[in-house]
């Protein structure tokens, strides 16, 4: 379907031969924004690392964007990654470089000859994330909160149609993670780009609705964020 961006059918979910999850079935449209919640070590992260090619799907079926997943070859994982954003809790920007050579970096990386069209990519995002004063700061230099927007930003160089985000407001304060969140909010809705954000933030998720995808005891189950309270409170 044109506007299943992300899918899972009767996938079994593995770390080595350890089985982490079972028979997981999901869907994300395009511009849809999801939440996947669970306790510590329940599969978070690896149900993220079999969506952007770390962790190979030995079982089951999946796609994301237009690749599949189960007959992905190593060769193929950065053609994958091209067509996805990825923002990680500890933001992983190069340290030894600017907030712009950040950006060239992955640009470069993935294709971009033009330098021109370079210069432009990398203001472009930078403005999106309320980053443009910023680019010439080292990553050192910049607050949690600012790196996670130039983290945010390098996620949407080559306008993904998905971003996958592992616990991204997790090293932050309240405040700085909920302009996060609206940050994020406003790119799914503007860019009509999927989100799929592994959080442990209860009053991040009652903040900002959504649907809910939790993983529990080696299964998935799904929800939207008012369940949640209404069977927690
Ligand atoms: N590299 C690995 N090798 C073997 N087992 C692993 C590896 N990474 C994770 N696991 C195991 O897989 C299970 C799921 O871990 P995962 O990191 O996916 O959980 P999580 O829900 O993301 O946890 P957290 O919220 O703490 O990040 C855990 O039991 C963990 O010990």
């Amino acid at each position: 379907m044109r506007d299943t961006i992300l899918y899972l059918k009767n996938a079994n979910i593995y770390q080595k031969n350890l089985l982490i999850l079972s028979n997981v079935n999901l869907k994300l449209e395009r511009g849809a924004f999801s939440y996947l919640i669970g306790k510590t070590g329940s599969g978070k992260s690896s149900l993220l690392k079999v969506l952007y090619g770390d962790l190979p799907l030995l079982e089951g079926e999946g796609g994301v964007v237009d690749i599949d997943l189960v007959s992905l070859k190593n060769s193929e994982i950065p053609i994958l990654r091209r067509k996805l954003g990825i923002v990680f809790q500890d933001f992983q920007l190069l340290t030894d470089r600017t907030v712009e050579k950040n950006l060239i970096f992955v640009l470069k990386a993935t294709g971009w000859k033009d330098k021109f069209a370079i210069g432009e990519r990398v203001e472009e995002v930078l403005d999106s994330v309320g980053m443009g004063t910023k680019k010439h700061k080292m990553p050192h230099e910049l607050s949690g909160g600012e790196q996670q927007r130039v983290a945010i930003a390098r996620a949407l160089l080559n306008h993904p149609a998905l971003i996958l985000a592992d616990e991204p407001t997790g090293n932050l304060d309240p405040e700085t993670s909920n302009e996060i969140m609206i940050l994020l909010k406003n790119i799914s809705k503007k860019n009509h780009c999927a989100i799929l954000m592994a959080t442990h933030d209860y009053s991040m998720i009652k903040n900002f609705p959504a649907k809910t995808i939790k993983c529990e005891d080696g299964k998935i189950f799904h929800g939207d964020s008012e369940e949640l309270f209404v069977i927690n409170e």
